[in-house]
């Protein structure tokens, strides 16, 4: 799934939230978005996955505009987790999962036993089968991340778009869900805010700041002290991985920047 961005604008409360944004994502790449707080990126990702409709600009699903398809068509085709999900209602979690079938589905058509295959085993690819009948608000936010990410599997959709998918996932979890993206053989855009994380996992990534893309590239070429510096306004050394070939960026502190020790609280 081809995913093509053109001079996308929103604004929102009057304010200029992305000004002229591009990205593109190609068959089967793993691109992430990053940023600092409040750049703009899930308003870029709400305009992709149609919540929040650009006042200007196209995007466009192997080549046909995104906002010409009808909500079905386009959930055929994109799966999205987003950062918090409200429910009001208690479902089970596999209830939840199987919400992901409904694009596949006429209006009240029954579950078949190949939904029910289809739900069971994205459960058991991110290691939930054994919470299948455990209501979802009873979960906790890791786990009702990992649900919700096997309700996009269930979608089987050609396109994940994911907001901080690794939001309240502990380190194991957050590297067995960026692993299991890599080996979906989809196409994937998110937002991601650990630096290394993307770097580690990301083909190519785009660098939002204020509404606007400053640059895009490969980790390699992205990820410079001079970027993290303009961009994050942190200090930081950055290195090749000896053991990825990725690159590895060490943060420094205000304190431990300009070279003081920051080894005693008293100091
Ligand atoms: N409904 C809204 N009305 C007015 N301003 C909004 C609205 N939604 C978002 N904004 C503003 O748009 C800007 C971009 O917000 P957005 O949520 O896209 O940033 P983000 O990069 O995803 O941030 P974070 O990393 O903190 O999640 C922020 O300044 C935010 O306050």
């Amino acid at each position: 799934m081809n995913v093509t961005a053109q001079d996308l604008s929103v604004t929102l409360d009057k304010k200029a939230v992305l000004h002229d944004v591009g990205l593109q994502v190609r068959t089967g790449e793993l691109v992430g978005l990053i940023g600092p707080n409040g750049s703009g990126k899930s308003t870029l990702l709400k305009s992709i996955y149609r919540v929040l409709k650009p006042d200007a600009g196209l995007i466009s699903l192997d080549g046909d505009d995104l906002y010409r398809l009808s909500p079905q068509q386009a959930a055929r085709r994109m799966a999205v987790v987003r950062q918090e999900s409200s429910m009001e209602v208690d479902f089970t979690v596999a209830e939840i999962v199987m919400m992901g079938r409904f694009p596949h589905k006429r209006c009240w058509e029954a579950d078949t036993s190949e939904d029910q295959r289809i739900c069971e085993e994205a459960l058991s690819r991110v290691g939930m089968q054994a919470f299948a009948q455990r209501s979802y608000l009873s979960l906790s936010g890791g786990e009702k991340q990992r649900v919700l990410i096997a309700r996009a599997l269930a979608q089987q959709a050609k396109l994940l778009v994911l907001d901080e998918p690794t939001n309240h996932l502990d380190i194991r979890c957050q590297l067995h869900m960026l692993d299991l993206l890599k080996t979906l053989r989809v196409t994937v855009l998110a937002a991601l805010h650990d630096l290394n994380l993307a770097a580690m996992y990301c083909d190519r990534l785009y660098v939002i700041r204020e509404g606007r893309i400053v640059t895009s590239g490969t980790p390699e070429e992205v990820f410079t002290p001079e970027l993290i510096r303009d961009v994050f306004g942190v200090e930081a050394d950055v290195m090749i991985h000896p053991r990825t070939g990725k690159p590895h960026i060490f943060f420094m502190s205000e304190r431990t920047a300009d070279g003081r020790q920051s080894g005693s609280l008293l100091a």
